[in-house]
């Protein structure tokens, strides 16, 4: 394993889309004093989908927060596209954000007096920028909401809505999508459908993804399954079945958990995968 320095160093402008250096985020003070997330090195590779798996509590919305540049972390480095975002003021982050991620969230987060379509068509318009149609167009074909384009979310199914989401985060063609608990709002059918999305668009179109789930099921369409237990790393799966992710999660938490690699869980993280089995999904 090498140092985090030289591993910063080594991935930047590589094939990196995303790396935490050592994150900590902590809240409160004193006895009070939690660790959310404490302590975590990763890197996420363009073009993979990664899960991020873990029960309640353990981090994974604060880490994703942290990767995503929605939160400052206590110590530690976020590196997004090759940028240190910690050398960056607020408003440059945003524009980063605004220019470089897209979001995904479990309640749509469409604006309800807005046409589908113009919801798709915010990056652009944020940016002040002509929508590029034909591009949001063919999205919308592939997603199976082009009939749907001139509905208010109101008027659509929640799988709909969360395609139109997805459309959105897809549109301003960036170098990440987050996605926090995309299904969490879904019924089974929807949730397939849309997890199958996701999975296309990273092996069709090389879109780096990191989706936050508490569904092993859900971590199944990823390429790796990272599982956070109290804030730290406790396991790094390589083409995780669901019942990999769900024994891992069943482990007694009081029992450290053998890390792919062979690095210890809790030194930073960083780990050099080994696949542990090709499942299904
Ligand atoms: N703003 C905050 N202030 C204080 N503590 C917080 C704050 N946000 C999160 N925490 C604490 O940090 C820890 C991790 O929270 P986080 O929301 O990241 O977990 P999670 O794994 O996403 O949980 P869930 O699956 O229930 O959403 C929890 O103990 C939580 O109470």
């Amino acid at each position: 394993m090498r140092s985090n320095e030289d591993h910063t160093e080594g991935t930047i402008g590589c094939e990196t889309a995303v790396e935490a250096i050592n994150v900590r985020k902590t809240y409160g003070s004193g006895a009070a004093k939690t660790a959310a997330v404490a302590g975590i090195t990763a890197r996420f590779a363009k073009g993979q989908f990664t899960a991020i798996v873990g029960p309640s509590g353990s981090g994974k919305t604060t880490l994703l927060h942290l990767l995503a540049g929605l939160d400052t972390p206590t110590s530690g480095r976020v590196i997004i596209d090759g940028v240190d975002i910690s050398t960056l003021s607020d408003d440059a982050i945003s524009d980063l954000r605004r220019d470089r991620i897209g979001f995904i969230f479990q309640d749509f987060n469409l604006l309800p007096y807005l046409t589908a379509e113009q919801n798709i068509e915010l990056p652009f318009t944020l940016r002040g920028r002509q929508p590029d149609r034909q591009t949001i167009r063919g999205i919308a074909r592939e997603l199976d909401i082009e009939n749907r384009l001139d509905h208010k979310p109101q008027e659509m199914s929640g799988g709909q809505r969360q395609r139109v989401a997805v459309a959105r985060a897809l549109a301003g063609n960036p170098a990440v999508v987050f996605a926090d608990e995309p299904t969490g709002a879904l019924d089974v059918k929807s949730s397939r459908q849309l997890l199958a999305i996701l999975r296309d668009m990273a092996s069709r179109r090389g879109q780096t993804i990191v989706m936050v789930t508490h569904d092993p099921n859900a971590a199944a369409y990823a390429d790796r399954a990272l599982v956070v237990r109290d804030g730290l790393i406790a396991a790094d799966i390589e083409h995780p079945t669901a019942a990999d992710v769900t024994s891992t999660l069943e482990h007694d938490a009081d029992s450290p958990l053998p890390l792919a690699g062979g690095v210890a869980a809790g030194d930073g993280g960083w780990s050099n995968i080994a696949s542990r089995k090709e499942g299904t999904r």
